[in-house]
């Protein structure tokens, strides 16, 4: 049997399977998704078996005059991939430009990663009748080492020698050339199963004890440990057991010796929600609303037919309730399913709600967990033992063998898409996935990306509305402040009069306040105050971000750190210092004019720590806070009962930046922090302070009228040409030399020019007419938005096509034209199909 194998070695040239031979141990082992250790050049590799045949492939590598290689053994006693998503992974690498093994491997826990591990053991020059003695007399430390590899029989992990015998290393490989060593290669995970030695009984308890008595009076502690297990029969811990009858391990395997117990080593799972119970909660009778949306999404789920659902809710709205109520149908089925949120409300409350519907038939996967912690919940999916999962982006590949249906909560969320190869969006992968296997998808939000939203006016995903939240709560009245008329009356705080008034009311009832400032720690650079100065790095074009806990300043796309200067490099001027973080100075302005507040911050400074995030929203839920006051992250998903009203500071800060999905996101991020307010019994306020009130946005937000902001925002995609009116392509190249840089990207630019008049792209034109008249459309090259990175220069150019012929084709043609200069020069060119992030 032949294995078509991918190598898990992301070079060009290995973009396509290799042939092995399966040897016949493994013939029943080996199927499509199984992970194997294959020879390749000189080393032995991880790779990716994607299809099985009977005979080699004429064109295949190693056939011919050259002797097929064989898989050396298999990495799994069950394939981790699935033939479905080793399909997908296909997909992927073709849609989104990447490697085959990139697509692979992001499927995978990082723990099932595994890397080679070199051993040695005593070889045939070792062995042979006065083989050592030819190569002279050793040294008493040699001798030790060898020795030590004798002693040990095996084969020893060369690392393990080497930190026993440090140094030793150019004499390994001299014995391993002379023969005296042999050497193997064998591949390993990173991460094992966790395993505990555990006591099994071998006999009946009444057995048991007859035999404890057998036992001679000097064995008393081994009785004594016969009579408990004859008592307890179940399975116990090694290391429970001794402590349990302070009794040592030894005196366990003496009886394990005789027979009479078993000492088994026992798979157990990192659970990192194991000390906590989650109250067990059952379905609520649904509105009319709900019941609608759940009969649609049930009739899908139980026909097995693949829909796109766009559930538009306002915030409030319930959907959640229908989320669970819908995958309990998908449950009852007999099928498998999937919910995805957006890391950032992958929060306890979330995870309980799940866990409070479906008990331990919920799987867990976010980026908190440990490598471990994440491999054990992986496992659990994979060996079927839960049948559903929430989690983040990356939960989209759970190997689930019975997809019925996946949620992805918060769809418009950016979140979804991710920035590092493989470059995927996990809404597409689920309706890849779907479309594979017949389950459903359901898109939900109350701010729907612009993409969807044109997508279900078209009819290609069924709208699904509730536009009311449940019990007939109100959405909260949010008032509009003009921050320009506070200044004019003289208010020179961030707090306008009227947010002042509402929070001061809040804490004299009691209630709680949520507020939002807008902002992606633009503020916390240092900066001169006499000449405008800010201390950027001299690597990259962009600001030093500055550390409060060690007072350095630091770059985050290099890492480059210094100390904050004392004067200004500028001008000599005294006043240049870090000023703050918006958060921090808005928590000392509060302190300020509400003496004895107690304020919790949520921020980037605050929740580095793993569990920080959790905690802090555990402390404003018991009252410990009266206001949270945070970034992004307070807006996503929250539902506190006594949270009355939300303040957004400035709401306007997004909409300068050079982006065309700016307004979009303001809005999504104003409708959603809106919505946290009066969600229960109490009814909300919300205020929102901003110096362009007469933006579309911003007032489409106030009225919670996301199809006015729609209409608008649709209006001017089109004028602008772009999505949903189109898709793109970002291309970005790099190189420490921009006169290189510039000619290739110029070069970059002709060519996909030239390949899409090739090609005889329908309507391609390419000087005249309105960008929406054509079918495909090369922009650039430009400057990249952050011109230069690492010392390397960046340029961008980008493919703008309409349509549903994708691009992708055209662009990996072009950008295979340029392998050899990218070799020569080390020139570097990454593509992101449908960027969401145009840096
Ligand atoms: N049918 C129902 N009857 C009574 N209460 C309900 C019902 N459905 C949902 N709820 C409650 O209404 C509140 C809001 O629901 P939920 O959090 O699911 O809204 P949502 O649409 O997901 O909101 P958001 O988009 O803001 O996160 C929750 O406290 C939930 O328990
Ligand atoms: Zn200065
Ligand atoms: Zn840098």
């Amino acid at each position: 049997m032949i294995a078509k194998v991918i190598v898990d070695v992301p070079v060009k040239g290995t973009n396509r399977p290799f042939d092995y031979e399966v040897p016949a141990r493994y013939v029943s082992w080996v199927e499509v998704g199984s992970r194997v250790a294959v020879p390749f050049g000189p080393r032995v590799v991880q790779g990716f078996v994607v299809d099985l045949a009977e005979e080699p492939s004429e064109d295949a590598a190693g056939s011919g005059s050259r002797k097929l290689k064989t898989v050396d053994h298999v990495l799994d006693v069950e394939p981790p991939l699935t033939p479905e998503l080793v399909e997908l992974a296909q997909w992927m690498s073709r849609t989104y430009l990447c490697h085959l093994s990139v697509a692979l491997a992001a499927m995978l826990p990082a723990a099932l990663k595994a890397k080679a591990e070199r051993r040695v053991g005593i070889g045939p020059e070792a062995l042979r009748d006065g083989g050592l003695a030819e190569y002279g007399l050793m040294t008493t430390e040699e001798t030790e080492l060898l020795e030590h590899i004798r002693r040990s029989k095996g084969m020893l992990p060369v690392e393990q020698l080497l930190e026993r015998f440090p140094g030793s290393e150019a004499l390994l490989r001299q014995w391993v050339r002379q023969g005296i060593l042999a050497e193997e290669q064998v591949l390993k995970d990173r991460m094992n199963v966790k395993k505990v030695l555990t006591v099994f009984a071998c006999l009946s308890p009444e057995e048991m004890l007859l035999r404890g008595q057998e036992l001679p009076a000097s064995a008393k502690r081994q009785r004594q440990v016969l009579e408990y297990v004859a008592d307890h029969p179940d399975p116990i811990r090694l290391t429970e057991l001794t402590s349990l009858l302070d009794v040592t391990a030894g005196t366990v395997k003496g009886l394990a010796d005789k027979g009479l117990v078993r000492l088994e080593e026992v798979e157990v799972g990192r659970d990192p929600y194991a000390d906590r119970s989650f109250k067990r909660t059952s379905p609520l009778p649904l509105t009319v609303e709900q019941s609608q949306v759940f009969s649609n999404i049930c009739r899908a789920v139980k026909s097995a037919t693949h829909t796109m659902f766009l559930l538009h809710g306002v915030t409030g709205s319930g959907k959640t309730e229908v989320y669970m109520q819908s995958i309990q149908t998908c449950l009852d089925e007999g099928k498998e399913a999937i919910v995805l949120v957006p890391e950032i409300s992958l929060t306890p409350q979330m995870v309980e709600r799940f866990k409070g519907r479906f008990g331990a038939d919920v799987a867990v996967l976010h980026s908190r967990l440990s490598n471990g912690e994440r491999y054990d919940e992986w496992r659990k999916i994979s060996a079927g033992r839960v049948r559903v999962v929430i989690g983040a982006r990356s939960a989209a590949f759970a190997p689930f063998k019975k997809l019925g249906l996946v949620i992805i909560d918060e769809e418009h969320e950016s979140s979804y898409k991710q920035e590092e190869s493989p470059k995927y969006h996990a809404r597409e992968v689920a309706a890849a996935r779907g479309r594979a296997s017949g389950a459903s998808v359901v898109l939900g939000s109350a701010t729907p990306s612009l993409e969807s939203w044109q997508a279900a006016v078209q009819g290609k995903y069924k709208l699904l509305v509730m536009a009311e939240r449940v019990e007939g709560r109100p959405l909260p009245p949010v008032r509009i402040v003009d921050m320009r008329q506070e200044l004019y009356g003289g208010n020179r705080s961030m707090f306008s009069k009227p947010l002042f008034e509402g929070i001061k009311s809040r804490l004299e009832k009691g209630e709680q306040s949520v507020l939002l400032l807008n902002r992606r720690g633009y503020s916390t650079f240092v900066m001169c105050r006499s000449c405008g100065y800010t201390a950027g790095c001299p690597h990259c074009d962009i600001s030093l971000t500055y550390h409060q806990t060690s007072s350095m300043m630091r770059c985050h796309y290099c890492g480059y750190t210094e100390r904050q200067p004392a004067v200004c490099p500028e001008c000599g001027s005294e006043h240049i210092r870090y000023f703050g973080t918006g958060t921090q100075r808005v928590e000392e302005e509060l302190a300020k004019l509400f003496p004895g507040i107690r304020v919790i911050r949520m921020d980037v400074d605050t929740t580095t720590e793993k569990g920080a995030h959790e905690k802090l929203l555990t402390q404003f839920r018991q009252k410990k806070g009266d206001v949270l006051l945070g970034t992004q992250m307070v807006a996503k998903g929250l539902d506190f009962p006594d949270v009355t009203l939300v303040g957004v500071i400035t709401a306007d800060t997004m909409l300068n930046l050079p982006d065309f999905r700016s307004s979009e996101r303001t809005f999504q991020l104003l409708t959603q922090v809106a919505g946290r307010a009066g969600r229960h019994h109490l009814p909300g306020e919300v205020f929102v302070q901003t110096y362009t009130p007469e933006h579309y946005s911003v007032t489409a937000a106030g009225g919670h009228d996301f199809h006015r902001f729609a209409e608008q925002e649709l209006e001017h995609r089109v004028r602008g040409g772009y999505p949903p009116f189109c898709r793109l392509i970002l291309i970005t190249l790099s190189h420490t030399e921009l006169a290189l840089l510039v000619k290739t990207s110029e070069a970059m630019v002709n060519r996909l020019k030239a390949l899409a008049r090739e090609e005889g792209i329908p309507g391609f034109i390419e000087e005249a007419g309105g960008a929406q008249k054509r079918a495909l459309d090369v922009l650039g090259p430009v400057a990249s938005p952050i011109p230069r990175i690492k010392d390397r220069y960046r340029f961008q150019c980008m493919v703008k096509y309409r349509g549903d012929q994708p691009a992708s084709d055209l662009v990996a043609q072009a950008v295979e034209a340029f392998d050899e200069v990218c070799r020569q020069t080390k020139l570097t060119i990454s593509v992101d199909v449908d960027p969401q992030v145009l840096m």
